[in-house]
């Protein structure tokens, strides 16, 4: 058989249908491998590239197809020769180049150095591979037979390596390379250009390059195709919202489930911008975290995203989704919506929130229950630990309450609670407790408890407001309370036990005929009846001036004969019916409750009287020294104050009167206290620090303060001689008076020994029953003339 007149024409479409299936082979591999990342068909399609350009040149050579002059039949079978040795070479590397990292410049520039030598060699010095009326030579034959050897060889190895190929591949490949030795072989035994051989040569080649072609297809393009067909449809039975967003924020897929959730048509959604579709009006997008994620190409872990707009939570994780091991082009998101998880957790809070409610607070009045009390006992037991303080725990009952229940049923009883229980509100402190016991029992946490009197007047004021009527509608009724106090930690330390104490004590009130308070402890009671006695008594003195000054001599010693310097005035108070009592007794009392103030002004007014009078009568009873309280000088008409006394009273130089502050008094605000007292200095009064040694003095206080005499308190001058360490520190009080430039008293002297030792010591002057106790004006006078 031989195809003769057609050859030509034969030649042309079995060639450049070869080079076609090389560039198609060569442009899959390369367009398809940034997601095959298939190195091996990478290396075959450069190969190919390269061989269409040597076939096109082996066909342009040929005799008959050539569209340039250039045509010789060695120069276009040494093109054909080479690129098939070229090819089975390619062929043959292909395996061992599957992982190999190689460079594609590299490789591209290593096929354009082989393809150039190959057409230089063919172009210019092309061996003899053909002698007309003779055949092929014995190179082409010889080079065809090497060529077969090489694929067979190429088989060889494919085998070997058969596992790490696909199946398409591992076949395609085999069959491809067979049908290429079938080709080679043809080739190399054909004789005549139209024989039948070289028709089967051709035909062999153009099959192997098809089944090539095929393989390729299939593993580069349709089943990558197949896989991300299936896998968009896997992605779509996702339960979950996915959405692919690029790295701009611009959103390339979302599926059903996203579509969903969000309401939106696929056709709105791809290409349009992430945030604005799916995310709230009120976050800006510079700030929201998701698009952050988005922009730096960085994971986020559930992060938590409530639009209220569409009454949503959703949660997001987002994960780059990279093009190479370096570069993001993308992330996907996977949403959770967590709207309905949101609103149970919410219920159930608020369910929660219910139900801690019910437990700690009483239905009724809404006040901390038994529980809650319990609960704020124990922080008041560690407050007071931690602060040292002291708490009252009052247990109140309503007397007869029963009886209301009884008669007008059980509302009007709720309602008496709710009105009794208000009123309890109105009268403790933002700070305290107030609690339901249950039935008709409160309970008052009465915390950081400064006196006895506090307590007394708390009690007092709960009894008073029970005792108030109560209108119900058409009723008005009449209740009364009992109340038991236990003490933290006077009584016990323990919440059960105070709890214990204040139960007993409330039932000794009922026993004492009710509406009435007791203290668990029945001196604390007696205690607390005697002050507040006490304090009501020490008003009704203060108001009818109850009171007489006794005067207590001081002395100077530093001549012979001992002079009279001064005398302080004391206070004392003439009881109706309990005598005369000593300041010690209600001087605190008079402090805490502030009533020192006008006290003082009386004493003042008293004294400073008096011993203008003694001036008028031509006595020289010395400075005299009056004790002034803290309180007393922050009076803002203090000032005022003493003028009008001193005016009142006739003349007394303001040199003769000395005001004694205590030392702890002075340093609890020493600023407020310099500048009050230098208006007492200008004025010519003298100032003098009392009980000195007992507060904590600072030195540049003391420095600043307008004082011109230290007392040493009697504390430290009974201890004299005997005690070393009173030694030390009187010895310490006189060197630091005269340091200071100040002058210095010894009070408490009673014997001689400390007389002695005060003025070896350099302390002259010296008050004390040594001399005189504190005595009546009286007697003052008398000591006074003895002393002229
Ligand atoms: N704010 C006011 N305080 C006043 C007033 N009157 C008195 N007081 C203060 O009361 C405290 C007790 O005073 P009193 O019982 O009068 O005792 C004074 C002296 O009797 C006592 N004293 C003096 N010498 C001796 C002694 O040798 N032995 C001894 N056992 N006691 C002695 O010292 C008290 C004087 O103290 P002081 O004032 O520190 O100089 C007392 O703190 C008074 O200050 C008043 O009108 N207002």
């Amino acid at each position: 058989m031989r195809i003769g007149a057609h050859y030509l024409a034969f030649h042309s479409f079995a060639e450049y249908f070869a080079v076609f299936v090389s560039l198609g082979i060569s442009l899959i591999t390369y367009y398809t491998y940034s997601f095959t990342k298939n190195r091996y068909l990478l290396f075959i399609g450069l190969g190919y590239f390269w061989i269409a350009i040597l076939d096109v040149l082996h066909t342009q050579t040929y005799m008959g197809m050539n569209i340039y002059e250039i045509y010789d039949s060695n120069t276009s079978i040494t093109f054909w020769v080479f690129t098939r040795l070229f090819e089975a070479s390619i062929l043959l590397t292909a395996p061992f180049m599957r992982y190999r990292e190689y460079k594609n410049f590299n490789l591209t520039l290593l096929f354009f150095i082989i393809t150039s030598i190959i057409i230089v060699v063919a172009m210019n010095f092309p061996p003899e591979m053909f002698i007309e009326g003779e055949g092929l030579t014995d190179l082409k034959i010889g080079l065809e037979y090497f060529i077969i050897f090489i694929l067979l060889v190429t088989l060889y190895f494919n085998k070997k390596y058969a596992n790490e190929f696909s199946a398409v591949i591992r076949k395609a490949m085999q069959y491809s390379v067979i049908l290429t030795i079938l080709a080679e072989a043809s080739f190399a035994l054909y004789t005549d250009v139209y024989g039948v051989m070289n028709l089967a040569g051709h035909i062999f080649k153009f099959l192997s390059f098809w089944i090539l072609l095929q393989a390729i297809l299939k593993t580069s393009l349709e089943e990558p195709f197949a896989l991300m067909q299936k896998s968009a449809t896997t992605y779509n039975v996702i339960p979950y919202p996915v959405i692919v967003v690029d790295k701009k924020g611009t959103v390339r897929q979302a599926n059903r489930v996203a579509l969903e959730m969000f309401g939106k048509e696929e056709s709105s959604v791809i290409g349009s911008r992430n945030h604005k579709l799916f995310h709230p009006k009120s976050i800006n997008e510079n700030e929201c975290p998701i698009c952050k994620s988005i922009l730096n190409g960085e994971v986020l872990e559930d992060y938590i995203l409530t639009d209220k707009d569409l009454n949503t939570t959703a949660q997001y994780s987002l994960s780059p989704i990279k093009s190479n091991e370096n570069s993001v082009s993308g992330m996907l998101q996977i949403i959770v919506d967590i709207t309905h998880a949101k609103t149970l957790e919410t219920k159930v809070e608020k369910q929660k929130e219910v139900l801690e409610y019910q437990t700690n607070y009483d239905a009724l009045t809404n006040l901390p229950n038994r529980f809650l009390l319990e609960d704020r006992l124990e922080h008041a037991i560690q407050k007071a630990k931690h602060h040292d303080e002291e708490f009252a725990l009052l247990l109140i009952d309503l007397d007869q309450f029963k009886q209301i229940n009884d008669t007008l049923g059980h509302k009007i009883g709720d309602q008496v609670l709710k009105i009794f229980s208000s009123r309890l509100q109105n009268i403790i402190h933002e700070d305290d407790t107030l609690a339901r016991f249950g039935g008709d029992e409160f309970s008052v946490v009465l915390e950081n408890v400064q006196s006895l009197e506090a307590v007394y007047e708390l009690a007092e004021n709960i009894i008073q407001g029970a005792k108030q009527p109560i209108f119900i509608g058409k009723h008005t009724l009449y209740i009364s309370a009992s109340i038991g106090i236990s003490m933290y930690p006077k009584d016990s330390g323990d919440i059960h036990d105070l709890q214990k104490y204040s139960d007993s004590a409330m039932y000794k009130a009922k026993e004492e005929g009710r509406n009435n308070f007791q203290f668990y402890s029945p001196e604390m009671t007696l205690i607390a009846m005697s002050k507040v006695l006490m304090q009501s008594d020490l008003r009704k003195a203060i108001a009818n001036e109850e009171f007489v000054v006794y005067y207590q001599p001081q002395i100077d010693t530093s001549n012979d004969k001992d002079v009279l310097i001064g005398l302080e005035a004391l206070v004392r108070w003439e009881h109706p019916t309990q005598g005369l009592i000593p300041p010690f007794k209600f001087i605190p009392l008079a402090e805490e409750t502030g009533m020192i103030v006008e006290l003082d002004r009386l004493v003042m007014k008293m004294a400073i009287a008096q011993v203008a009078q003694w001036y008028k009568e031509g006595l020289n009873p010395g400075k005299l020294s009056l004790n002034l309280a803290m309180k007393q000088l922050h009076q803002d008409d203090f000032i005022q104050a003493i003028q009008t006394i001193i005016d009142d009273c006739g003349c007394i130089d303001k040199k003769y009167l000395s005001f004694e502050i205590t030392e702890s008094d002075l340093m609890t605000n020493p600023e407020v206290s310099i500048k009050k007292l230098n208006i007492l200095k200008e004025l010519g009064i003298e100032i003098s620090i009392d009980d000195f040694g007992t507060g904590y003095s600072s030195l540049s206080y003391l420095k600043r303060l307008p004082v011109s005499k230290l007392k040493i308190d009697q504390s430290f001058t009974r201890g004299i001689p005997g005690d070393k360490d009173d030694v030390v520190l009187v010895k310490t009080i006189i060197a630091l008076a005269k340091n200071l430039n100040m002058k210095v008293i010894a009070e408490g002297v009673e014997t001689k020994e400390q007389k002695e030792f005060m003025y070896e010591n350099g302390c002259v002057e010296i008050q004390g029953y040594l001399y005189s106790k504190p005595i009546p004006s009286e007697e003052t006078k008398k000591f006074i003339i003895s002393y002229q």
